[in-house]
């Protein structure tokens, strides 16, 4: 099944950004978040398991696995042969843009201007990630974008937690937004999948204020 980038980030109003330090951790991880309501999973290239990881986590039944940190042409067609269906950069070059098309993966790309707003659009990316969207300016940010440029959709990402994504969620222009809150490195490290699943459905029972 294809989705497209619209329809994913519809799915889940929190994507969690994900660092797998060791890949033993990445199923069960995986489980946990879908067990706690959150389906649409970013697996960053941060670390060197990260391919690996997508390829097991694409695995878990009801998981949307993702790749996250594309910085590199040549990491789009790996990252899909390894099962991405989606991909996340953190900023917007015209080498990425050409992967991007010819690898098929669906991107969602990294902006923090609105020149940066304008040119992905013309290169036909409607579905933005704000990054890093507490210190570009955060919610004044995405309503002072939202006059001239209507038409593009957000999913911040950069310092939003718990407390204050709701009030993203809240904005015309925000889909989803994104955060590693979700993954507390030394919830991982210890095992706790229950309180992964915890913190997952808190975040997936999150809309808007
Ligand atoms: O690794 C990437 O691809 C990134 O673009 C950066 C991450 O999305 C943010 O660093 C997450 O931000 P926090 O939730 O504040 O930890």
């Amino acid at each position: 099944m294809t989705m497209t980038l619209l329809e994913i980030m519809r799915t889940s109003s929190v994507i969690p950004v994900i660092a797998i330090d060791d890949p033993d951790h990445a199923v069960p991880l995986a489980r946990a978040l879908v067990a706690g309501g959150i389906r649409v999973l970013e697996v960053t290239l941060r670390t060197k398991h990260g391919l690996e990881a997508i390829r097991a986590m694409s695995e878990v039944p009801g998981a949307i696995v993702g790749v996250g940190t594309l910085t590199r042409p040549e990491e789009f067609a790996q990252a899909r042969d390894a099962g991405a269906v989606f991909g996340v950069s953190p900023g917007l070059t015209s080498a990425l843009v050409a992967a991007a098309k010819s690898s098929g993966l669906p991107l969602l790309p990294g902006v923090m201007t609105p020149g940066e707003v304008m040119a992905a659009r013309e290169n036909g990316f409607q579905q933005l990630k704000l990054f890093p969207a507490v210190p570009a300016g955060g919610i004044g940010m995405l309503n002072a974008i939202y006059g001239p440029l209507p038409d593009v959709t957000f999913c911040p990402t950069g310092g939003i937690s718990q407390e204050t994504a709701s009030q993203f969620l809240a904005l015309k222009n925000v889909a989803c937004v994104g955060g590693s809150w979700l993954t507390p490195k030394d919830a991982i490290a210890a095992g706790n999948w229950d309180r992964i699943t915890e913190i997952a459905k808190a975040a997936s029972g999150l809309r808007s204020v």
